[in-house]
């Protein structure tokens, strides 16, 4: 059997924190017990836990790798320069009270920076050493990473390109992933990340990330839903096992406390032959959404639309939901179309993968981003309330569009650099402006 690590055609396991199972070479993967005297081929056995070991069984994550040399073999770490990305909640900095949004990020600089150099904190909430919060960032990059692997020991870090195409090489294997899909990655796994499409000439990739320090994201329960419906476990795809041959040096840059740090690596840490377990890193397309909706009157609330969610100790109160608004039908009679005017206590970051989105159908721009804090007001703009009180209320499809939100029970605090970025939209409010007294008694 070829090792997959070569292979373009990439060949993925099916479900969602079930127990995957994978050997890039046949007899591989012990059978029977975990950590026999000596592995098969006389690989070294390693365990990677994401859960605490007492962790309820339904929460409980690790995974047994089975490699050429265990991680623990490594040069001596000294400190690394990423001043952009940035962790937790910045108190020194004055919070706005008030809607925050800005433009698509520019690209300038970004043809020479990789997916770990053109990484930025765009807000952040809450404190990776209390693991609780997430960061919401932004990567502008145009390299691929080469001979550099990541490591992030802060947090699981929730992928959704913009522009672009990731191959993620991880520990575990390869996941192929374009604009339209996401990418989950664990906690404390390697990996690494090449742009074809700007090695290609395409010009930079850019994406947000999702960076959870809190508990790891699951599905949402389904009540009444029943048990099918939103994102199904079976469409998210794991990788199959596959390893470097060449077992060259690598620089290995390591996320720990808010710092960074680089170590150089005599072999690849992608070097795993076999592996099984259910902590493992995950791709899935947001077209096999299962989008359920109002087939009455009335704006249901965006939670019908959570991918997945990270709980807090509060219940139905999220670390985060990363929710989706992708292509749907609108028929609801005698409603107001679009997302109604509100505050609401928990926090929303927004993102714009694709086309327009329905609140916002001029000023939110794919690769922009906005952000309406806890309490903050915010709504339809001046142009989406005209044209959805006016508009003939027929079965209508909201087409090639993809917006997301990170939302949070925890404020998210803008870092210096999104405040000071020239693509901040000083006039956002003015989007609202034109919602004049309209009153006729
Ligand atoms: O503010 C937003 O655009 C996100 C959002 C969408 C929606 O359909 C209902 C509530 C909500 O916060
Ligand atoms: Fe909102």
């Amino acid at each position: 059997m070829a090792n997959p690590i070569d292979n373009a055609e990439r060949r993925y396991q099916s479900g969602f924190g079930n127990e995957y199972a994978s050997e890039a070479i046949a007899g591989a993967l012990p059978q029977g017990r975990n950590s026999p005297q000596r592995a098969p081929f006389d690989l070294y056995t390693e365990l990677l836990s994401g859960t605490a070991f007492t962790a309820p069984r339904h929460e409980n994550r690790r995974t047994w790798l089975y490699r050429r040399q265990p991680s623990v073999v490594s040069g001596r770490y000294q400190p690394y320069a990423q001043a952009h990305w940035t962790t937790g909640a910045d108190r020194e900095i004055a919070l706005p009270p008030e809607p925050l949004r800005w433009h698509p990020l520019p690209l300038d600089g970004a043809a020479e920076v990789d997916f770990i150099d053109g990484m930025h904190t765009l807000a952040a909430n809450g404190d990776a050493e209390s693991q609780v919060g997430i960061g919401s960032l932004m990567y502008l990059a145009g390299r691929s990473m080469e001979r550099r692997a990541f490591v992030n020991a802060d947090g699981e870090m929730l992928i959704v390109p913009q522009q672009g195409r990731l191959v993620i090489t991880t520990e575990l294997g390869v996941l192929d992933v374009k604009p339209g899909e996401i990418a989950l990655l664990p906690r404390g796994m390697a990996f690494k990340v090449a742009l074809p499409d700007s090695d290609a000439g395409a010009g930079p990739s850019r994406g947000y990330v999702c960076e959870n320090y809190g508990a790891q994201f699951r599905l949402p329960e389904l009540g009444p839903i029943g048990s099918n419906g939103l994102a199904n476990a079976r469409d998210f795809q794991a990788p199959v096992a596959a390893f470097e041959e060449d077992g060259g040096a690598y620089e290995l840059v390591k996320k720990f406390g808010g710092r960074f740090w680089k170590a150089p690596t005599k072999q690849s840490p992608f070097n795993v032959v076999a592996w099984h377990g259910n902590l493992a890193p995950v791709k899935y397309d947001t077209a096999n959404f299962m989008v359920i909706g109002s087939i009455s009157f009335d704006h249901p609330d965006p939670s019908i639309f959570t991918v997945l969610t990270s709980p807090s100790d509060t219940p139905g109160t999220a670390n985060c939901d990363f929710v989706i608004f992708p292509p749907r039908w609108m028929v609801m009679e005698n409603t107001f179309r679009p997302p109604w005017f509100h505050r609401n206590l928990m926090s929303e970051f927004m993102g714009l993968v694709l086309g327009e989105y329905d609140a916002k159908p001029g000023g939110f721009k794919p690769g922009g981003a906005s952000l309406h804090n806890c309490m903050v007001p915010h709504g339809p703009d001046g142009e989406a309330f005209d044209k959805a009180t006016h508009a003939d209320l027929k079965p209508h499809k909201l087409d090639n569009t993809l917006a997301f939100m990170f939302e949070s029970r925890y404020r998210f605090i803008p870092t210096n650099f999104a405040l000071r970025s020239p693509a901040l939209d000083t006039d956002y409010a003015d989007c609202w402006a034109g919602l004049n007294d309209q009153f006729k008694a």
